[in-house]
């Protein structure tokens, strides 16, 4: 396969740093993308909350409003010049008054062609861990979103939305050869579920994940695991991050997807008869 092809692409997942300077993330991120086009890439995806330190007290200060703040203008900018997808991350996106998590897509003319606000925000409470009430600060989407990249259908997720296989599900079911899940992890938690998640998403809906994440930043109040991964739909690691500052650059051979799924085609063998009997609204 060459870097795009009739059976695939080859997609950048871009590693950086976030700082507490919002032009200086935006414009690292910019780089990284040119960085990307010249490796022969189709596909830039950047982590979650890129322009942001992840910090309740921070993201209605940092938010801004889709399209028309910085950040979309840097990456539609990108996108244009580069002749490339780009899936921004995310950033906090400031909409009547409400914030919320959100990921936009930017086609190679510059134009935005999906927008994704995390529908599973980030609560949890394991006393000795990780507490953490995004819901404190950010509104949750309501919506699935997908976009086309070419013949290819990609879905969207952000971090804790991985956790939630009916989501992925829903993005089988519609057709998706490709879901990407910008994440960022702490250290606690990236450990012992990050990379199972991957796995199991893109093994249980024979699809390619992508999931970027932040470089670690041990000074920051949140330190993000790092270890941005490429999963392929037999659930194998294609390529893996360690903590440090990196991109990874992989070439997406959707054939793979096309033999996993007529080999075990699992996709034809659901009980949906049985399956539609139990009533999910019940079932904690
Ligand atoms: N930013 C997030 O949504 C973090 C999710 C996470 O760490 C988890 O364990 O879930």
């Amino acid at each position: 396969m060459t870097s795009s092809s009739s059976s695939g692409f080859r997609a950048a997942v871009l590693q950086l740093t976030v700082t507490a300077d919002k032009s200086t993330n935006i414009a690292i991120a910019v780089k990284r993308i040119q960085q990307a086009k010249s490796n022969g890439c189709t596909l830039a995806v950047l982590p979650e909350c890129f322009t942001t330190p992840y910090d309740n007290a921070l993201f209605r200060k940092y938010a801004e409003i889709i399209p028309d703040g910085e950040t979309c203008k840097a990456l539609s900018q990108a996108a244009k010049s580069n002749q490339m997808y780009v899936v921004g991350g995310s950033i906090p996106e400031l909409c009547d008054n409400k914030v919320y998590n959100t990921c936009t897509v930017w086609d190679p003319n510059g134009n935005l062609i999906a927008k994704h606000r995390k529908v599973h925000l980030f609560d949890v409470n394991i006393p000795g861990s990780t507490c953490f009430k995004e819901s404190n600060a950010m509104s949750p989407g309501n919506t699935l979103n997908t976009f086309q990249l070419g013949k290819f259908k990609v879905g969207l997720g952000i971090c804790h939305d991985m956790r939630f296989s009916e989501m992925a599900a829903l993005y089988r079911k519609q057709g998706c050869d490709l879901l990407i899940y910008p994440g960022a992890f702490c250290t606690e938690l990236g450990p012992p579920h990050w990379s199972l998640l991957i796995r199991f998403r893109a093994l249980e809906n024979q699809t390619f994940v992508i999931a970027a994440s932040p470089a670690r930043d041990t000074k920051s109040n949140y330190v993000a695991w790092g270890h941005s991964m490429v999963a392929d739909p037999w659930g194998t690691i294609v390529e893996e991050a360690n903590e440090k500052d990196m991109d990874l650059y992989v070439d997406l051979d959707f054939t793979l997807r096309e033999n996993i799924k007529r080999q075990i085609p699992i996709g034809n063998q659901r009980r949906i008869d049985i399956y539609d009997t139990i009533d999910m609204k019940n079932i904690k």
